[in-house]
């Protein structure tokens, strides 16, 4: 089969490896040439524009887009209209918002597939975690293409009509804010606790056999390990977040309760005030207006 792909960072190159490592042909397109480069390194046929990817591919085409989710996703289909039938099938493998999924897959030409892929950059060895919406004829078509760019087989699923892909994938991203939360709160008692724990040691032993064993406590234990059990110079700053704040708003449409979901959003915007909490200011002048409670003051 033959795949073109469309945004060769972190992970459309991984997109690019795996789906060459299986014995397919990749026309790789990226606005970065050193991107581009990178890929016909790999053995992908390089294309210098959007254009120039498309007169490459045959006649019925497959188009992998690995951009950043949002206006990147429309310039680039804006570019590829004019170009698709109703024989070619598009897939964004991005975190865009399902909605907009929902939107693009109305106005293309092509079969749409919004794809949730989850594993990060740590997929380049085992493999992604693929959640698909859209029309199963596309899917089943492309399935070859799932299984070198996911774990295999078993990791990628048709999850239901357009939409249903992104929308999976940005719950999971919701669950992955508030698991972060929860290893962190523990931790956290932990470093300022009782005793003097090396986390490091702690994560370990939790990673062997522990009820709350996972990939994400792995990483808190490669986190202790490679920045020290107080975390070194790590900032208390944390980015991201549109992933989760969709995650909340459908919750509220839902009228269905995500109050953890909703706390390790708020950590994460709370993380990011230059100067102190406001509130946590304005609650220490409280406790002094009605207490006369000591007011510990900025340097
Ligand atoms: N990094 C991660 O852990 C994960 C990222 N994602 C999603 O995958 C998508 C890509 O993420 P990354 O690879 O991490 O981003 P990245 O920033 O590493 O790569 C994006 C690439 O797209 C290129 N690009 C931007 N606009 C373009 C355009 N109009 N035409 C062609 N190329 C364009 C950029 O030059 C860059 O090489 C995003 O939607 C992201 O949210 C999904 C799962 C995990
Ligand atoms: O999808 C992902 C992991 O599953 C990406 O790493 C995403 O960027 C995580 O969301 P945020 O940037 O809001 O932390």
């Amino acid at each position: 089969m033959q795949l073109g792909v469309i945004g060769l960072g972190r992970m459309g190159q991984i997109v690019v490896d795996r789906t060459l490592e299986a014995g397919h042909d990749v026309v790789a397109f990226d606005l970065e040439p050193e991107a581009v480069a990178t890929a016909a390194d790999a053995g992908a046929e390089p294309a210098d524009s959007v254009d120039d990817l498309v007169d490459r591919l045959g006649d019925d085409k497959h188009i992998w887009l690995m951009v950043p989710a949002g206006a990147a996703v429309d310039a680039t289909l804006e570019e590829l209209e004019g170009h698709l039938d109703e024989d070619d099938v598009v897939v964004d493998g991005g975190n865009s918002y399902f909605e907009d999924s929902v939107r693009r897959a109305e106005s293309c030409a092509a079969a749409y597939l919004d794809c949730g892929t989850s594993g990060g950059p740590a997929g380049a060895h085992l493999g992604f975690s693929l959640m698909v919406g859209g029309p199963e004829w596309a899917y089943d078509e492309l399935s070859p293409v799932f299984d070198a760019v996911a774990t295999g087989p078993d990791g990628h699923e048709r999850m239901g009509p357009a939409g249903s892909g992104h929308y999976v994938k940005m719950v999971h991203n919701g669950v992955e804010y508030a698991l972060m939360q929860a290893y962190g709160e523990g931790f956290e008692l932990l470093h300022e606790g009782r005793y003097d724990l090396d986390l490091e040691s702690v994560a370990s032993v939790w990673n062997n056999g522990a009820v709350i064993r996972s990939w994400l406590l792995e990483l808190c234990e490669e986190a202790f390990r490679e920045e020290g059990t107080d975390l070194g110079d790590v900032a208390d700053r944390i980015e991201g977040g549109s992933t989760g704040t969709w995650t909340v708003q459908e919750g509220l449409k839902q009228e269905v309760p995500l109050p953890l979901i909703y706390t390790a959003l708020g950590e994460r915007f709370g993380s990011r005030a230059h100067d102190g909490r406001f509130s946590r200011r304005l609650a220490n002048r409280l406790r002094y207006g009605f207490g006369r409670h000591d007011v510990p003051r900025r340097e």
